[in-house]
């Protein structure tokens, strides 16, 4: 049976907004706001969601860079919410985060060597040769040169770039990894190999991943289990199968009909679906959103599957 390695607990990351002369809190983004969901040890769990849906702050918080409101995130059953804690649990070397712009999250004036090596002193005691060794092993790991360590991130593609950023984040041998779309500034030949080798390095390693990114078809490629998330909330969450073949929120919906198809036969096809959903969306947004257009809570429809529908509207479907 598979273990639980973060169990999110009804997240909330509330951002104030400040207006007027005395620069007073007027209001608040609900960046994320109430969220639940579990992390198993060594899987890929999707998070997806069009920009500004609160899928960058959900894997800050979870990974500790991002102050929480409210709520809990539990790390192998401990709560790791509170900074102290983190640290007792030697969290902040068990959870690593690669971002998406891997020019600006790569230090410029810092040599590979020393961008990489960086997690690894703040954890481990090593003496300059351990070190070097262990830089030119993650570099070995990752497909790179072992000259790489001489040299700065700007004399590197932004396929070899994200290769470094993965290796500093496999640096302190992590549970889990926080990647916020990692390949989305990739270009596609280079994305696949990306994400393949990422695939290779987690079976090897046994690393669970938080796989966050806009694009249902590299979430499909990489994920076990999917999130949805939609004005900080989550609207569906279940299997790969569970949204891939069995879509309920229109959100979902919505996304999945967005994805372009490269199937010329099919086109005319998706092209209806895609304007009935758009259609449906349009017609009837109180039966996705209560009253303040907030997403309702998720309701179990299945083991797996779950979805933020109000109970009538869910029995109205399953016919009872
Ligand atoms: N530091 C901040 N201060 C205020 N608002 C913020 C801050 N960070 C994010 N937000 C707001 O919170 C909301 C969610 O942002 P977030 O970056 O989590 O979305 P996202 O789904 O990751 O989007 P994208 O795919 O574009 O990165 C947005 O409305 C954003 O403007």
């Amino acid at each position: 049976m598979s273990k639980e390695i973060i169990q999110v607990k009804d997240l909330k990351v509330h951002y104030p907004i400040r207006s007027g002369f005395w620069n007073r809190i007027t209001d608040y983004v609900r960046a994320v706001d109430g969220i639940n969901l579990t992390i198993n040890e060594g899987e890929t769990y999707g998070l997806i969601g069009e920009s500004g849906s609160g899928k960058s702050t959900t894997g800050k918080a979870i990974v500790g860079i991002e102050k929480v409101t409210s709520g809990q995130i539990f790390y192998k059953g401990q709560d790791i919410t509170k900074a102290s804690n983190r640290r007792k649990l030697n969290y902040n070397k068990d959870g690593q985060m690669i971002f998406q712009d891997s020019m600006s999250s790569l230090n410029p004036r810092k040599r590979i060597e020393d961008i990489i090596a960086e997690p690894i002193r703040n954890f481990e005691n090593l003496t300059t040769d351990q070190e070097r060794e262990r830089v030119q092993e993650l570099l070995d790991i990752v497909g790179m040169p072992s000259d790489a360590i001489y040299k700065y991130p700007h004399e590197f593609s932004g396929g070899q770039r994200q290769r470094i950023g993965v290796a500093r984040a496999v640096a302190t041998n992590p549970k889990l990894i926080i990647a916020d779309e990692p390949t989305s500034a990739l270009d596609l030949s280079v994305q696949a190999q990306v994400l393949n080798f990422m695939k290779n390095i987690q079976q090897q390693y046994n690393i669970a991943y938080l796989f966050i990114s806009h694009d249902l078809g590299v979430i499909r490629h990489m994920s076990e289990n999917i999130a949805i998330m939609n004005r900080g909330r989550l609207v569906e969450l279940g299997t790969k199968d569970d949204i891939y073949k069995h879509p309920m929120h229109i959100y979902t919906k919505r996304l999945l009909s967005a994805i372009p198809k490269v199937d010329v036969e099919h086109r005319a096809e998706h092209k209806k679906h895609r304007l009935e959903v758009e259609a449906e969306y349009r017609n009837d947004q109180s039966k996705w959103y209560d009253k303040d257009g907030r997403v309702f809570p998720l309701q179990k429809l299945t083991t797996t599957h779950y979805v933020a529908l109000p109970s009538a509207e869910l029995n109205e479907m399953e016919g009872k």
